[in-house]
């Protein structure tokens, strides 16, 4: 992927690759007293994808427009890399910093192609360059750049519009992502596509991602780490899914996780030699019995037994040999390690 500015034109706005996000004893108070944010501390990692999660008004969104400095922190550091967020000039810095909302906000009277390029655009890409990296995008996202380009977001499905919402994002290479409820304004459907669609198209950028969400199921599915806020932007839990969901930190989380969280543990717990028992000798499994690969969740070995109505799965290697069976009881009376994927 083209990733350096223009020499003629960009200047130091445009950088490549991911930086490393650091809140330092961060907070918001405004001025009728209210702390939308208090003394919070946070470090993500260059590539990492971070979930935001906690109730409606614990400072979700107060923290993401604080590290692209829509909201100006009453107190603390923000780092971006090694650099103090908090000195940067603000428009500068947004350009380097792709912003996606709900509902998007693309300029409904500019083409797909325009909006994708608008940041390109300010950072004075040449006209060519712009075009060439509007297509490369839309690519990217999964939208044919010669359909939907010349469109107008109109024209567009929600789902639709919300992949131009990342693309535009994307477009000057930013180093990180801040995402406010971005699948929230879809169905369901489109939503867990969206979702799939995301996670492929970040293992492929590898940017540094802050995403605020209401959604649980979507915290877990997507999110390398959660962070789990409370009323003033309290921390009450920075982790992966499987630890927040298997070791909840506080009574706060065990209830914000609810009651099917071992359903949602079984979603990120992959398939184990551990956990098999041997192949009958000969190998010989009878020719009905469903077929798992090895590291596949436990939730998708369950569904596949439950449909099949089988006691036991046959699972194979990488290479497709089968290596093992599991069997229905097996995953249902795990005794849960502290984290079984790691902390
Ligand atoms: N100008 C303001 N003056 C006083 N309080 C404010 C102001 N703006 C926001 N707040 C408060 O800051 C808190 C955090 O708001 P924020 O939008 O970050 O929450 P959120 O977790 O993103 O909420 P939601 O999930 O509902 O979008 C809220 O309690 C809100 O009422």
């Amino acid at each position: 992927m083209d990733v350096t500015p223009e020499s003629d034109s960009a200047g130091p706005t445009s950088a490549v690759g991911a930086a490393a996000i650091t809140l330092d004893q961060v907070r918001k108070q405004y001025p009728d007293g209210t702390v939308a944010v208090g003394d919070l501390s946070l470090e993500v990692k260059a590539g990492e994808l971070v979930v935001l999660i906690g109730p409606s008004g614990c400072g979700k969104s107060t923290v993401l427009r604080m590290i692209n400095r829509l909201i100006e922190p009453t107190s603390g550091r923000i780092l971006l890399g090694d650099e103090d967020v908090t000195r940067a000039d603000p428009v500068q810095l947004r350009r380097r910093i792709g912003y996606v909302i709900q509902n998007v906000g693309l300029f409904p009277h500019q083409t797909i192609s325009a909006n994708v390029g608008t940041v390109p655009r300010l950072l004075g890409w040449s006209r060519s360059r712009i075009q060439s990296r509007a297509g490369e995008l839309l690519d990217l996202v999964g939208l044919d750049p010669a359909t939907f380009g010349p469109r107008y977001p109109h024209e567009l499905s929600g789902g639709q519009r919300q992949r131009v919402g990342v693309a535009r994002a994307l477009a000057a290479d930013p180093v990180v992502l801040l995402m406010d409820e971005p699948f929230s304004a879809v169905d369901p459907i489109a939503r867990a596509r969206l979702q799939e669609e995301f996670l492929r198209l970040q293992a492929e950028v590898r940017k540094t991602i802050v995403l605020v969400t209401h959604d649980l199921d979507e915290a877990v599915r997507l999110g390398d780490r959660i962070v789990v806020l409370s009323q003033g932007g309290r921390l009450e839990q920075y982790a992966s899914p499987a630890t927040l969901l298997g070791e909840p930190a506080s009574a706060f989380v065990r209830e914000f996780v609810g009651a099917d969280r071992a359903i949602r543990r079984l979603a990120v717990t992959p398939i184990t030699p551990d956990l098999l028992q041997p192949l009958p000798p000969g190998g010989d499994t009878p020719a009905g019995m469903p077929t798992v690969p090895i590291g596949s969740s436990l939730y998708d070995a369950l569904a596949v037994l439950l449909t099949t109505n089988s006691d036991d799965a046959r699972v194979t290697a990488e290479g497709g040999e089968p290596i093992g069976l599991l069997s229905r009881h097996r995953i249902l009376s795990i005794d849960y390690p502290a984290d079984p994927i790691g902390g």
